[in-house]
């Protein structure tokens, strides 16, 4: 099983691609997320649900290759109804996720935190759990609820209860508006929780140590590394454009040395060199 729920509390930033994996490891975080949100948007698609599970598990194969951190994977709505989260799950488990998290929204999903979401009936995310519970070999079964946006808190804290009796390890209660409501589910759930700190919507900036006090166990932060990324890219686009040289900017940018060093350029060209040294030892 994997061991994510080791640790009392984990920080888990969110990512888009392997570069962002391996920058949240250096920086000292034990997971990352690989966000739905985020991926789709590196795409230029919205999250709505429109990327394919054999994306979503290449990219998990791919951050995979690199890093060994655990990554627990967005997987939306299971792709499809009860087959297609067993198949799902397992995919997923085998290109490397840690924990795989599964939403009650009616498909196509939309951003949690935006209105006019729906969510399917408790009996048909029961069936969802079911099967992801008996596809998984070793990774954790994530169950979030949408419901309190659509059905009230109550709602979310009765389907986390039920999720977690169906055979979820995790629950995400998805887009709470304060710190009470978080504090109400942690009394209320007796149950690993993880919190969503996404910006702009409507959760407000609660930091981690909060969280924690609360007794929540993970809290993400799934879209932030991509909007920085995508802010940072957009001024360097506008000083290109306006200035024609990258002079005015140059402290805004990772060095060449910064980014082999993450990318362990090293490794590989030594790795290449010494197999020709070997080669010739051989002859
Ligand atoms: C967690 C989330 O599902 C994601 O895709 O990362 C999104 C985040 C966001 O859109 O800000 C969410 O629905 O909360």
């Amino acid at each position: 099983m994997s061991n994510l729920l080791d640790e009392k509390f984990t920080v888990v930033p969110g990512v888009f691609n392997p570069f962002a994996a391996l920058l949240a490891k250096r920086n000292g975080f034990k997971a990352v997320y690989l966000s739905g949100g985020a991926l789709t948007s590196s795409y230029g698609l919205p999250d709505l649900g429109m990327i394919t599970i054999t994306e979503l598990a290449d990219m998990v194969r791919k951050i995979h290759e690199v890093t060994d951190i655990p990554v627990i994977v967005d997987a939306d709505t299971g792709f499809g109804e009860t087959l297609n989260v067993y198949r799902t799950v397992r995919l997923l488990e085998d290109a490397g996720a840690a924990a795989i998290q599964i939403e009650d929204q009616v498909s196509p999903k939309r951003c949690g935190h935006l209105d006019g979401k729906e969510v399917i009936s408790r009996e048909n995310m029961i069936e969802k759990i079911r099967s992801a519970n008996m596809a998984r070999k070793k990774s954790l079964i994530i169950a979030r609820t949408d419901s309190r946006a659509v059905k009230g808190l109550d709602e979310a804290v009765e389907r986390a209860r039920i999720y977690i009796d169906e055979g979820a390890d995790i629950i995400f209660p998805e887009a709470l508006t304060s710190v009470d409501e978080f504090k109400y589910v942690a009394d209320k759930v007796d149950a690993p929780l993880l919190a969503n700190m996404t910006e702009f919507g409507k959760t407000p900036l609660i930091d981690a140590g909060t969280f924690e006090r609360l007794g929540y166990r993970f809290v993400i932060f799934p879209v932030t590394t991509f909007r920085a990324a995508a802010r940072a890219m957009d001024e360097t686009l506008k000083a290109l454009k306006s200035d024609g040289t990258q002079k005015n900017i140059m402290n805004n940018l990772m060095t060449r040395a910064e980014q082999y060093d993450v990318i362990n350029y090293k490794f590989y060209e030594d790795f290449d060199k010494n197999i020709a040294e070997r080669d010739k030892k051989m002859l």
